[in-house]
């Protein structure tokens, strides 16, 4: 992807991004402009895949099985080749690239803040033998460097509904993340009531 249209491509999914942000507040009964204000599409950033054709994909994998750590993602797949599955229901499903269409995943951190609510999905890429697969994510993942520190919203607690995670400083819970391999780290785990 040339420089010009990344920064392009950067632009629009932001703008979606907090949309989607919009819509997410309002189906938990917020203000629309709740996850927004609380930083969640702060530092948003592409992260870019390139799964080259695999003689033996029977023996390799392309991003191993994990759970988005931030808020949301929104992922753009190269049109042609699939190799995305997302665990459901103890079985892998394959989501296929559909033309002009975007994938979004419930994060980590979004389930954390929504209380439960929304739940964040393992997905993992297969190798193919057909390649070479693209894929661009773009994590929206609050303002990592910082000591903004997120719980469940307040709105979403009650008596009947106690809260499920303890609060995270952003800092410490990204630094967790990129200090312990994919495979055995499930983020949410750690920070559970
Ligand atoms: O390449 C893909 O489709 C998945 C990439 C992914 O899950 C990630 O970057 O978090
Ligand atoms: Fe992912």
């Amino acid at each position: 992807m040339a420089k010009e249209s990344a920064l392009e491509y950067s632009k629009h999914v932001e703008i979606l991004g907090n949309i989607l942000l919009g819509l997410l507040s309002e189906a938990l009964g917020l203000e629309t402009d709740h996850l927004k204000n609380m930083d969640c599409s702060q530092g948003h950033r592409l992260h870019c895949h390139y799964y080259p054709a695999c003689p033996e994909p029977e023996l390799a994998i392309g991003t191993t099985k994990h759970s988005d750590a931030g808020f949301l993602t929104i992922l753009l797949q190269n049109q042609i080749v699939s190799g995305l599955q997302v665990l459901y229901q103890d079985q892998w499903v394959d989501i296929q690239p559909v033309p002009g269409g975007l994938v979004i995943n419930i994060g980590d951190l979004l389930q954390l803040v929504s209380n439960g609510k929304f739940r964040s999905n393992e997905h993992r890429a297969i190798a193919t033998n057909i390649g070479p697969r693209i894929s661009v994510a773009c994590f929206f993942s609050g303002p990592v460097n910082g000591d903004k520190v997120y719980g469940p919203i307040e709105e979403l607690i009650s008596e009947e509904n106690p809260a499920m995670y303890k609060e995270v400083v952003i800092s410490e819970y990204v630094a967790k993340f990129f200090t312990t391999g994919l495979d055995d780290y499930r983020a949410l785990d750690y920070y559970k009531v």
